[in-house]
């Protein structure tokens, strides 16, 4: 995976150049009401490219180009390069294992995702999954809080969780969802081809993903708060997963 050093791409020779090349591209912001032909230009290749093209107000831009001429449009693109599905199942086949995959159902804040991705790491897991929408992409805050675990764990996005979930479950793997209504954790075992899905910090994991787990698992609590933070519980998990492998 290659590094590159910025988050956004400012103004409109730079946006088409970065759309026209191979670099991902996780978002484009446009000024709402400016009409010109670059930005209807802009915003059908993006459009081409499957990224989100979000109109906003010039304020917005503004804030995002941090003081640089932006004529309207500015790009959030990845620092990192994505994944495809078949490079994780890869990553799992290149280490003689079965695939161990974690599901980020919507994780919306960067250190969350960043330290997920550094047990991910520490555990062996073979990739993450997450949303093209309404999630953290891979930001220069999620590879710094990763510790460079960014360069190691494959993230895959894809537009359809439940559909990839599908996909997967016909590969043979076993989906397991988190909540506060499952089967003791420390009695998973994730020997065998595994998923386990992780959900966004507010609303858990979609009614609808949920339906498509096979398991659902759950870390006792017994104080007064309602549930752990999404990577201290991915954490937990994934080390239940790592040592019910035999490690
Ligand atoms: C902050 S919690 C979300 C809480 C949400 N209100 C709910 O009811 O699911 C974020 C994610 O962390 C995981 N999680 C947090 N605490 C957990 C627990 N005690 N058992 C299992 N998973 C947990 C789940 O994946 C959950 O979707």
């Amino acid at each position: 995976m290659m590094a590159q050093n910025e988050d956004f791409v400012i103004g409109r020779h730079p946006a088409l150049a970065a759309l026209k090349s191979k670099q991902a591209v996780n978002k484009v912001f446009i000024q709402s009401g400016l009409k010109a032909d670059a930005l209807k230009e802009i915003s059908a290749l993006a459009k081409k490219k499957d990224v989100i093209v979000n109109q906003v107000p010039k304020a917005k831009l503004d804030l995002l180009a941090d003081g640089q001429n932006h004529q309207g449009v500015v790009l959030a693109v990845a620092a990192y390069e994505y994944a495809n599905l078949d490079q994780l199942f890869e990553q799992a086949e290149k280490k003689g294992e079965d695939p161990f995959f974690i599901i980020l159902d919507g994780i919306e804040d960067p250190h969350n995702l960043g330290s997920i991705m550094r047990t991910a790491d520490a555990a062996g897991i073979h990739g993450i999954i997450i949303p093209k929408r309404r999630a953290v992409q891979l930001t220069a805050t999620v590879a710094k809080t990763s510790t460079g675990a960014i360069e190691y764990v494959p993230v895959c996005r894809v537009t359809n969780l439940v559909q990839t979930v599908e996909e997967l479950k016909k590969r043979g793997l076993w989906v397991f969802g988190t909540d506060m209504h499952g089967t003791d954790f420390r009695k998973w075992s994730a020997k065998g081809p595994t998923a386990l899905v992780i959900g966004n910090e507010g609303k858990g994991i979609a009614p609808l993903l949920k339906k498509k787990c096979d398991e659902m698992l759950t870390i006792p609590m017994v104080g007064h708060v309602q549930s752990l933070n999404a990577s201290v519980a991915a954490s937990l998990l994934i080390y239940q997963g790592f040592t019910s492998r035999g490690n």
